[in-house]
């Protein structure tokens, strides 16, 4: 039984919010939705497109507008990008629609499951290292601040168990009663 009203799922780049999100839907029977897919079917463009053409300010935008749409809806599952949780409207709708789940990845778990990436505008960095590293003790204590769960996501090789653990600990948790879901 899922009390949530949505799910939603925030975190680094690589920590599993598009993998596990999708596998998480599936197993709880919700539909899932993917924000930086949506922001690219909306728009026509990849998002590494969106960021030549328009910058990260252009992206941030319609990223804002987008979450702003899916988290409207009720009984689904989000997947953010990982700077989702940037925006404080943002960040308030994530609370005040669904329960917010931290898929705390490790840097080395993102450098080694990012390795053949080459789509992600931040990432095109010189040493990815000392950016993941950078936007890591940015962003933890946003995550940290608006997060229902924290799960740390740590694996490499396959994300189905990662699945499969958090629908457990979900379970469990509901099943405590211990739901502190936004209602
Ligand atoms: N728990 C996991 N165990 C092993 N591999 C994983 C796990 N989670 C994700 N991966 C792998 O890491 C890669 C990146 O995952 P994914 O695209 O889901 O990350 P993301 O959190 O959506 O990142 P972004 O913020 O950039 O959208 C994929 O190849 C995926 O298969
Ligand atoms: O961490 C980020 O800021 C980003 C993560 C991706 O999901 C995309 O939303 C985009 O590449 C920016
Ligand atoms: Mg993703």
């Amino acid at each position: 039984m899922n009390p949530a009203p949505n799910l939603f799922l925030v975190g680094p780049m690589g920590a599993g919010k598009t993998t596990v999100g999708r596998q998480i839907a599936e197993l709880f029977r919700m539909p899932f939705f993917d924000l930086d897919h949506e922001i690219e079917a909306h728009t026509g463009a990849a998002v590494s497109l969106i960021f030549e053409l328009e910058g990260e300010t252009g992206f941030r935008c319609r990223e804002a507008a987008m979450l702003a749409e899916l988290t409207a809806r009720r009984g689904v599952v989000l997947a953010t990008g990982g700077g989702a949780v940037l925006g404080a409207d943002n960040r308030r709708f994530l609370h005040e629609r669904g329960f917010v789940i931290w898929l705390d990845a490790t840097v080395d778990a993102q450098l080694a499951r990012l390795e053949r990436d080459r789509q992600r505008p931040l990432l095109r960095a010189p040493d990815r290292r000392v950016r993941l590293e950078q936007l890591a003790a940015e962003r933890n204590p946003i995550y940290a601040e608006i997060a229902d769960l924290r799960v740390a996501s740590t694996g490499v090789g396959n994300s189905t168990h990662a699945a499969h653990d958090l629908l457990d600990l979900l379970e469990a948790r509901w099943r405590r009663g211990n739901t502190d879901v936004a209602a």
